[in-house]
């Protein structure tokens, strides 16, 4: 592994990069900077956690005059979070150097953000809806970008963006360069992109599998109407430090996130029909610790770097293998070890099947856990509570009751009720979950999709159904701010013409 001070990286930089604590680059870090600062364009895969950002950030940041006070660099990303998150993390980067970056999305509210560009950033982190907005108000003039950056490129696709994305980079001088990041690169992509970058050099970091080690993968089958206490005492089992949930449908992740609340866990939700303000307000949260658990729709399944996820729990399987791995990758990041659950009816079973084929990592099942584990796991953490107690001592006030206590009883049944005590019982509270679709595979361009024979008809209305419902497709910000058309991945990227 480099060390970062021998990448030639600037020295204002450097002195941000030890700022943040880092030492040694990551290999996608080490191949990207030297080919980027050639001025060539980059397509960069590595895995998720791999540290893309500080990968395309470190050569953005040096293409900046920090003396010139006009927009240089852009970076497009699918979500509003992402956004801003990637916009925050190039802040810290910039600092020595004095280079301020800002970001745009969908929701907020306009004129906010042309107070913020009044203070004329050098980088602009825009999802492509709005970013074309602020384009076509001449709030933002793109002709002095010298590199676009597209992170999650094949999500934009699938979520409709491209049209914007072909305006925006028809705007921006032709002789920039251009960069696009992702942990999956499906074909579909490598095509279309190649028509608008020149002589791109790929940067693969190889691995067998699509997934990084450190995130162990587990699958449970169970019944849909056992999801939710299955859920509920894998948390008493083994509680984690921060974990995302993912449902499928804005529905399911408000009612997921309701009954997590009856039966008391701290979760909060996230999907794209909530208002900017308390999206951002729940990110927010959940960063600092102050709810453990995020119930999420894919909005939340690209990018999104929140230290100390420990858990992704797929409540519902997701539509593909790509999602999957960006999904579980919220866990295992900058070389943290994670764990990833995912519940399989029995519908799906084949379903599952396809999504380990791709990722080429077989999940270990599990047994669909009990109350009585569940029960275990919180007298556990009542042990554990008595110990900590026992270490800081402090407890002289107890010691009469303590031994007049002691004269009645045996010490092995005061400490067994004391324990009893101390334990809550697993709350069982009912709650009302509306079922779900099984998920099936998203049939590609001449089949490859599974399922076919008899079936067909209902499968495919089934899915198409299902599909509707989801939060594609407005990750950016419908609501008349961003573009995200959602809908039919494939037949959009033919339509727009790529192919010039
Ligand atoms: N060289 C490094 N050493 C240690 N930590 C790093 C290094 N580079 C980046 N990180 C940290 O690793 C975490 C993951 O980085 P980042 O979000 O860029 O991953 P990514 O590859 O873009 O993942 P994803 O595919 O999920 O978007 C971040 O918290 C980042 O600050
Ligand atoms: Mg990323």
């Amino acid at each position: 592994m480099a060390l970062f001070k021998d990448l030639n990286i600037e020295e204002s930089i450097l002195k941000s990069i030890e700022k943040m604590g880092f030492t040694e680059a990551t290999p996608i870090q080490e191949q990207v900077i030297p080919v980027a600062k050639n001025g060539q364009d980059v397509i960069g895969q590595a895995q998720t956690g791999t540290g893309k950002t500080v990968a395309f950030g470190i050569p953005l940041l040096e293409s900046v005059d920090a003396d010139a006070r006009h927009p240089q660099g852009l970076v497009l990303a699918p979500t509003r979070e992402l956004a801003m998150q990637v916009s925050e993390e190039l802040t810290k980067l910039g600092r020595e150097k004095g280079i301020t970056s800002l970001a745009i999305y969908g929701g907020q509210d306009i004129s906010k953000q042309i107070r913020g560009l009044k203070k004329r950033p050098q980088i602009i982190v825009g999802t492509p809806g709005r970013f074309m907005d602020h384009m076509r108000r001449k709030t933002i003039r793109p002709e002095y970008m010298n590199t676009v950056v597209l992170d999650e490129a094949d999500e934009m696709l699938s979520m409709g963006f491209i049209e914007d994305i072909e305006t925006i980079l028809k705007e921006v001088p032709e002789d920039r360069r251009t960069m696009l990041f992702s942990a999956t690169m499906p074909k579909r992509l490598k095509n279309v992109v190649s028509s608008f970058m020149q002589d791109p050099v790929t940067v693969a970091i190889k691995s067998k599998e699509m997934t990084v080690e450190n995130i162990e993968q587990r699958y449970i089958e169970v019944h849909e109407k056992q999801k939710f206490d299955a859920l509920c005492h894998m948390l008493d089992i083994d509680p984690p430090e921060l974990a995302i949930v993912f449902g499928r449908t804005k529905r399911r992740v408000d009612e997921v996130t309701e009954s997590l609340g009856i039966r008391g866990f701290a979760a909060e939700g996230l999907h794209g029909d909530m208002k900017q303000e308390r999206r951002d307000a729940v990110i927010r949260k959940f960063k600092r610790g102050a709810i453990d658990i995020l119930v999420a729709t894919d909005v939340a399944a690209r990018g999104l770097d929140v230290n100390n996820v420990s858990h992704v729990y797929n409540f519902d399987l997701p539509q593909d293998s790509e999602s999957y791995v960006h999904r579980i990758g919220r866990t295992g990041r900058a070389g943290k070890s994670g764990i990833a659950f995912s519940f399989v009816t029995p519908k799906e079973r084949d379903h599952l099947k396809i999504i380990e084929k791709a990722t080429k990592k077989p999940m270990k099942q599990q047994s669909v856990p009990t109350y009585q584990e569940a029960l275990a796991g919180r007298q556990d953490r009542s042990v554990n509570h008595l110990q900590e107690s026992l270490r800081k001592g402090d407890f002289e006030h107890l010691m009469g009751a303590a031994k007049s206590m002691l004269e009645e009883h045996d010490a092995e049944t005061l400490v067994a009720a004391a324990l009893r005590t101390m334990t809550k019982e697993p709350d069982q509270t009912p709650v009302r979950l509306t079922g779900e679709a099984p998920v099936h595979s998203k049939r590609r361009g001449g089949g490859g999709g599974f399922g076919g024979g008899g079936k067909k008809g209902s499968y495919n209305r089934n899915s198409s159904s299902a599909r509707k419902r989801t939060d594609r497709g407005d990750r950016g910000g419908r609501g008349g701010q961003d573009r995200g058309r959602g809908g039919k991945p494939q037949a959009k990227v033919k339509s727009l013409g790529f192919k010039k």
